[in-house]
């Protein structure tokens, strides 16, 4: 579903990323794993578009997208859970969740599935509440099923654990769970968080410096040295 092809990426004169290759298959959850500043983020920014990479190339569905602008790749099927949520503060729960359906035809802009007050039933109870004044933990149920309801085909969270508490972390694992199993979605999960990342991934794969430096199934996942590569 998604071939990534030895992509390259600068930040002015800093080589931020180093010929990055993956691949993830429908119904597969990919976890991307490494610590602070190893580039996760830049990388999901160039699957977005949101950043341009200087060479490789980005196919998704056998499309080479890499050189569509991120409006394009949303509506491709491609949906982003940022890092710290970025949650429209001033606007309402339900609004929020609208916002995440901007790519469809009005027609069907107004109507939110039920699928997603199954998954997060709290945001039902919310709906007229302004995002700003939820706590953490809902903000990011609320910025996944803001991703959700845009039907995506891959669905990219961005340390979607960080700064959140466990009990809520347990319901996002319930829920990726949930998605992977369904079979029609792949998923990347860019984690710091190992022992969240491992119950949930079918495959992942380590960045340490812009590089891959470990990938394989899940079986094949050696804890140690992935650790080592997430301790500081
Ligand atoms: N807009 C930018 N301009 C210049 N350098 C940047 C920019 N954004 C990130 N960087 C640098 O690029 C490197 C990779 O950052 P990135 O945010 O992708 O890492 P990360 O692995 O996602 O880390 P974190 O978990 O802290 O978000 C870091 O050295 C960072 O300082």
């Amino acid at each position: 579903m998604l071939d990534v092809h030895e992509i390259n990426q600068f930040y002015g004169s800093s080589h931020t990323l180093r010929g990055i290759s993956l691949s993830i298959k429908q119904g597969e959850c990919m976890a991307l794993l490494g610590r602070n500043g190893v580039g996760k983020t830049t990388f999901l920014k160039c699957l977005m578009g949101v950043q341009q990479i200087a060479s490789g190339s980005i196919s998704f569905l056998g499309q080479d997208i890499s050189q569509l602008p991120p409006h394009a790749r949303a509506k491709l099927g491609i949906a982003y859970v940022p890092q710290g949520r970025e949650i429209f503060a001033r606007l309402t729960v339900e609004e929020n969740i609208l916002m995440g359906m901007a790519t469809k035809p009005s027609r069907q802009a107004h109507d939110i599935k039920e699928e997603v007050f199954d998954l997060f039933p709290v945001l039902r109870t919310m709906l007229k509440r302004r995002g700003g004044d939820l706590s953490g933990g809902q903000q990011q149920q609320l910025a996944i099923a803001r991703a959700l309801v845009a039907d995506p085909k891959l669905i990219i969270f961005d340390e979607p654990t960080e700064g959140i508490q466990p009990s809520i972390i347990k319901d996002i694992g319930r829920v990726i769970n949930l998605l992977r199993d369904r079979g029609d979605i792949a998923i990347l999960l860019c984690e710091q968080y190992f022992d969240f990342a491992r119950e949930l991934a079918d495959r992942f794969v380590v960045l340490s410096r812009g590089e891959v430096v470990v990938s394989g199934d899940r079986s094949e996942m050696d804890s140690e040295v992935v650790r080592r590569y997430l301790s500081v």
